[in-house]
């Protein structure tokens, strides 16, 4: 396998990088009036702004001629033709398969493993999702005492937790109000004892979400979930305040769950990309099938557009390229995401998971050391909370940060009129970072306020703003779940493109493995801790909880 910097389009923008190096955002604007026009590109009614990135036409030539070269449109049709792309697992990767029934519009892709059609699988365990929802939304399914469920209880971490969590915060306007939706994902007792603190037993049904059903912290957390119900409501109520999610139907047996409660999915779904398999059961109890078949049906159109949209056109592909840009060429070792919608709170840490869970590799897919950069560091928050925070560093720290400013033109709070608020000041951030703001501006201001000369020129570099940092913009017309599908899909495939420049596995995580381990071993007193600080912390413990 070629090494991605021995391509010659790798060379050339190693060449082409070095020579923009004097070319600001400002002159590039000023050089072309439709700059706008021509670096944005839009699926439906989306649009993705890249023109706020230090890129020109043969910038995004160059790139365009890295992912032919890396092999993009082959690893796509790999991974849409259901082939093992999870090389370390082997197993395909076909959560675009979740969104495509036709039964909520679909987008006409046919998926197969090893020839066979996973589409019936699917349907089935999504229309047996979808009437066990209704059932609980209508309150036909009640607890064991006959009391209606009110208070859904998701126990899950990581992929079982991020993105529904995501989802049912970002679709607030969608939910009906009748139940009441908790996440409980850290082994921390404080945070099952948060949620059953304001629990109902009689009213509350629990969802244990968990692919493997081996996950420690999950295991805790519903172990004790259980045993708190057990102890209100008596043991034999578990059987109606339980259900779960997973592909392990021994682990839930052996837990004591019915199995007819258990709903389904499937190894080729990795758990960073599970919402929209059973994982998405608490979405579709907060919003009802209706609008889930909505969120699947954004992912299924962007799925579509991704693996027909021309290179140069193609959403994911030019966001992944990007990245590469900024990451391999320019040297930016992190990349923030500002959501605009306080109700997208959550997507930095869910993007957290996506981004560097799957691209945070060291290893080619073949098993090379890696000689170039992979995952920048994801972080962020919503704006405009950020602004107040940590925006300082992004206009005048050492270090330019691209950022994702995620923008929605219609409001659905009960306040509408602060939307142009929140719109103006996504805005306004950006072009501040492109454009800043020059010495000589900040100095002419301050004399013309009457400013001494010594202060002025003690406060110049203070107050200026460098400018040239890159941010892209993505504009939805209005959060809904369709627009929400979308959006994650795109990231998703954006990942997926970038891992495919660095001849990583995105589907795999083995770096999660070794801390399991050894606190597994450590659980259990094996050996005893090696090193002098675990061992002297872990000394440290035992004085302070009077255990010796
Ligand atoms: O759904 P589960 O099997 O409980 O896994 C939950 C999470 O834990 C693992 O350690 C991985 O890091 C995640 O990719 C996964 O989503």
């Amino acid at each position: 396998m070629t090494k991605p910097t021995e391509f010659s389009s790798w060379k050339s923008l190693i060449e082409h990088q070095a020579k923009l190096k004097g070319t600001t955002l400002a002159s590039l604007f000023a050089a072309d009036p439709a700059r706008f026009k021509n670096f944005s590109a839009t699926f439906g009614d989306v649009v993705l702004d890249y023109s706020k990135n230090g890129v020109s036409d043969v910038t995004m030539g160059l790139l365009f001629d890295l992912a032919r070269d890396a092999g993009l449109e082959e690893a796509r049709a790999k991974l849409f033709g259901g082939a093992r792309v999870n090389n370390t697992e082997n197993r395909p990767a076909l959560h675009m398969a979740l969104r495509a029934p036709a039964a909520h519009a679909g987008n006409g892709l046919a998926f197969a493993i090893d020839g066979k059609d996973v589409a019936p699988q699917v349907e089935r365990e999504l229309d047996l999702l979808c009437d066990f929802a209704d059932e609980v939304r209508m309150g036909a399914f009640k607890g064991a005492t006959g009391k209606r469920i009110r208070h859904i209880v998701n126990i899950g971490i990581g992929g079982s937790d991020l993105g529904p969590a995501l989802i049912v915060d970002g679709l607030r306007a969608d939910i009906g109000g009748k139940l009441q939706l908790d996440f409980v994902s850290n082994v921390d007792g404080a945070h099952l004892d948060l949620v059953l603190s304001r629990a109902v037993p009689e009213k509350t049904l629990f969802i244990v979400a968990s692919k493997t059903f081996t996950t420690a912290e999950t295991m805790a957390n519903a172990k004790a979930a259980r045993k708190w119900l057990a102890g209100k409501l008596g043991e034999a109520a578990v059987d109606r305040h339980f259900v779960a999610v997973s592909t392990n139907i021994e682990a839930v047996t052996a837990f004591g769950i019915n199995p007819d409660r258990m709903f389904r999915f499937w190894d080729w779904v990795g758990g960073r990309y599970s919402l929209w398999s059973a994982i998405g059961l608490s979405i579709i109890l907060a919003v009802g099938p209706h609008k889930f078949r909505d969120l699947l049906a954004g992912a299924a159109a962007v799925d579509r557009h991704f693996a027909e949209a021309p290179l140069t056109e193609n959403l994911p592909v030019i966001m992944g390229l990007l990245q590469v840009w900024h990451r391999n060429f320019c040297g930016f070792g992190s990349q923030a995401i500002l959501p605009y919608a306080q109700d997208l709170w959550r997507l930095p840490a869910y993007l957290q998971q996506l981004e560097m869970e799957s691209n945070g590799k060291r290893v080619t897919r073949e098993g090379q050391p890696v000689t170039w950069q992979t995952s920048p560091v994801i972080w962020g928050q919503a704006g405009t909370n950020g602004q107040h925070a940590f925006h300082q560093m992004l206009h005048q720290g050492s270090e330019p940060v691209p950022c994702d400013f995620i923008l929605t033109a219609r409001d659905r709070s009960a306040f509408p009129e602060q939307h142009q608020m929140l719109f103006a000041n996504g805005l306004a951030q950006s072009a501040a970072l492109a454009f800043g703001k020059s010495a000589e501006t900040v100095s002419a201001e301050m004399k013309a306020a009457g400013k001494a000369a010594d202060e002025v020129a003690f406060l110049t570099p203070h107050r200026t703003f460098p400018g040239n940092r890159p941010s892209t913009t993505l504009l939805l017309p209005v959060l809904d779940p369709y627009h929400l599908g979308a959006l994650i899909a795109l990231y998703e495939h954006k990942v997926f493109v970038a891992a495919t420049i660095w001849n990583i596995n995105p589907f795999d995580q083995w770096g999660v493995e070794l801390g399991k381990e050894m606190a597994n071993a450590l659980l259990a007193g094996k050996g005893g801790p090696a090193d002098s600080s675990t061992a002297g912390l872990m000394a440290l413990y035992d004085r302070y909880t009077h255990r010796k």
